[in-house]
């Protein structure tokens, strides 16, 4: 392959960057706000004093009065994007920002009514009052369904009385309340005339506004070190007969009127915890474009210091570019097409979410949960693996690898671990499938059905190995269709023998659990391909479009090389069109070697002041940072 691109900065940045572009530029206040609190990442500062300046730095952001829930409400793509700029300073600060915006208003925004968005809108957006979002347990955290906390109704008083009844009712990890914040919406089961209405969601006050004194009835403690997020300070709270008015319960779906009459407008306890919940996939958004973000920081310093270390070499002649080393670049140009995938699948999902399509909510809601639950993954394995690929220099905590790495380990956990999250998706593609399929009614039918479709379309049956054809994209799509029809396949058969030996449904849905989470991963991406490929179709400059492509190749044949188990252990592929997929990979990333740097730079927002991801010059910017005074030479 010999292929010259041409480089269009302006088109790439776009075509990496669709759904949040047009506020790209709108950012000068924010950053010189950024500029004049000069945070950067925190990376050897005692606890409590990076609580302080986080708190400090999160409220000098706040008083520009740009980020609010109305944006959430109005522009939330304008929302996204300033949260997703601001991932140039300290992590924990931006972690702050999140909590209190989004899952604290937010919550408000979606499961409160007029009367709390009036009252508490106004406070929030200058940080008058500070938010967390009180859903953990010490005993429930995925499955916060079985909370433990209770919010009895006292008819009388027309009051809540929360309560921590058990040791493992205890709030855990909640963000912003351990030593700063004022507020929490808290979720607890809603006990009206002695019966459980289910999980609902209260603005609970904890701290007196003024003078930060925690109220009486509340216990509350700091969570301690952790690998990340240390300017955070995440609470335990126990509740004592705490009294709450009536008037904070967060209304939309269910409500306690004037007379004392509780209604709601869901069936069943069941059915509103899932409406609340829904309510909330928002943030996961930002689990989403924090890591895709981060993949992009740390690839644009690795690529600038393969680009610029010499290591071994011929005799005479100048050392060799680690870059040009095939254990470097075969590895690192794969990520970079990644990287681009996964901005275009972000930038999708962020279109989804807004389109407010309701029929599709279900849909975009587990398509969200599979995206981010794959890009967290994959970001956190390039993470440990890129920082390999700059040695010793690494280690140093000025590149940044170590910070990221436990700043984003979190974001694998919060708002869903990605196994939970996985399933979450796997349901949502069975039920649509068993829909799909109803009006057949046999299961045995459906499975023949689709084996059917998989004998006809397996790749192996149907293509050659020449290498034009393995470059292909309908080679790619087959290959990815293939591999999600076969995981739905095996998953139905495997759920369906487990039936026939009587288990129960939560039996069979373990015992296949290995599959369900694959046909997820699998699910996930085929959707990133096929807004890969939509992304490379609407691309109006040509140039663009073929380098685009060539990115999307690389990352669709090295997934395929990364599931060459599955291919395998399912005749897929055979060994030969194996090994000419991994030539197609060399030969791909021979071609884009040259242009990775200019690639990786079309996107320059991010500003992080990193040694080894300067100008080439690491040796000068490393002195620097630890003071050898080279100028005394
Ligand atoms: C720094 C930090 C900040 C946080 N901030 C907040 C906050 O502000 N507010 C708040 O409410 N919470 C917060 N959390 C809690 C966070 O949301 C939970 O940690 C998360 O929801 C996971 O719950 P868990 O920790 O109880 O894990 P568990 O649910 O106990 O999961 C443990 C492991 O078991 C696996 N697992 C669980 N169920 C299944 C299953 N059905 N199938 C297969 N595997 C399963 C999980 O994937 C995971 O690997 C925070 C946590 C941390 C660490």
């Amino acid at each position: 392959m010999d292929i010259k691109y041409t480089i269009n900065a302006e088109e790439i940045f776009k075509a990496r960057n669709s759904s949040l572009y047009k506020y790209g530029k709108d950012f000068a206040e924010i950053q010189d706000v950024i500029k004049k609190i000069g945070s950067k990442p925190v990376i050897d500062m005692v606890s409590d004093e990076h609580k302080a300046l986080t708190d400090r730095d999160a409220k000098e952001i706040a008083k520009l009065g740009l980020i609010s829930v109305e944006l959430i409400r109005d522009d939330p793509k304008k929302f996204l994007a300033y949260l997703n700029s601001l991932v140039v300073i300290d992590l924990s600060v931006l972690a702050k920002l999140v909590i209190h915006y989004q899952l604290f208003g937010g919550t408000i925004l979606e499961l409160g009514t007029e009367q709390h968005h009036k009252k508490y809108f106004p406070d929030i957006k200058h940080m008058k009052i500070v938010g967390g979002f009180g859903m953990t347990e010490m005993g429930h955290g995925s499955n916060v369904r079985n909370i433990e906390t209770i919010a009895e109704y006292d008819h009388q008083s027309k009051e809540f009385v929360i309560n921590s009844p058990t040791p493992s009712s205890t709030k855990f990890w909640i963000g912003n309340l351990a030593k700063y914040g004022t507020h929490c919406v808290l979720f607890c089961k809603l006990i009206y005339k002695g019966e459980d209405k289910g999980v609902h969601g209260i603005v609970t006050p904890i701290r007196d506004v003024d003078t930060k004194q925690v109220f009486p009835g509340i216990e509350i403690g700091d969570c301690g070190p952790k690998i990340g997020w240390n300017g955070i300070d995440n609470a335990w709270i126990r509740f004592r007969n705490y009294r709450v008015p009536k008037e904070n319960l967060l209304n939309k779906f269910a409500n306690i009127d004037d007379k004392g009459e509780y209604t709601c407008k869901l069936p069943t306890p069941g059915k509103l915890f899932q409406n609340t919940i829904s309510q909330l996939v928002f943030g996961r958004m930002l689990y989403i474009c924090g890591p895709v973000r981060v993949l992009n920081i740390n690839l644009k310093t690795v690529i600038n210091y393969a680009l610029s270390r010499r290591q071994f070499g011929e005799k005479g002649k100048s050392e060799e570019l680690i870059m040009n080393y095939p254990s470097h670049y075969q590895v690192l140009l794969p990520m970079l097409g990644h990287l681009v995938a996964f901005e275009i699948a972000r930038d999708s999902v962020i279109e989804r979410l807004f389109d407010k399509n309701e029929e599709k909510l279900d849909e975009t809601n587990s398509i969200i949960s599979g995206v981010k639950a794959l890009v967290n993954e994959y970001n956190m394995t390039c993470t440990n693996k890129l920082r390999t690929f700059c040695g010793g220099n690494g280690i140093s905590s000025y590149n940044l690898f170590g910070y990221f790495r436990n700043e984003m380990d979190i974001f694998q956990t919060a708002e869903g671990d990605g196994a939970v999250l996985y399933q979450q998706l796997s349901k949502f593609l069975l039920s649509e499938y068993k829909k799909w399929y109803k009006k057949e009614g046999v299961t045995g039918y459906i499975i023949k059905e689709v084996q059917t479709f998989l004998a006809t379309s397996n790749p192996i049956y149907t293509h050659s190995r020449s290498i034009p054809y393995i470059l292909s994209n309908e080679f790619h799509h087959h290959a990815f269709s293939y591999r999600f029809e076969k995981m739905r396949s095996i998953v139905i058969e495997k759920l369906s023998h487990s039936k026939s030996k009587k288990m129960t449904f939560m039996q069979s849905w373990n015992d296949t659990l290995l599959y369900i989470i694959e046909l997820s991963k699998a699910y996930t991406h085929l959707y990133i391909l096929e807004q890969a490929h939509l992304s490379i179709k609407r691309c109006t400059d040509p140039p663009t479009r073929q380098l685009l492509n060539d990115l999307i190749k690389l990352y669709a044949l090295s997934s395929i090389e990364n599931d060459f188990g599955f291919y395998r252990n399912y005749n897929c592929i055979s060994a030969g069109q194996a090994l000419k997929i991994s030539e197609a990979i060399k030969e791909l990333c021979i071609a884009i070697k040259p242009y990775a740097l200019d690639i990786i730079n079309t996107d320059n927002s991010t500003s992080f002041d990193i040694p080894l991801a300067k100008d080439g010059n690491y040796i000068q910017h490393m002195a620097s940072r630890v003071g050898i005074p080279f100028s005394k030479l």
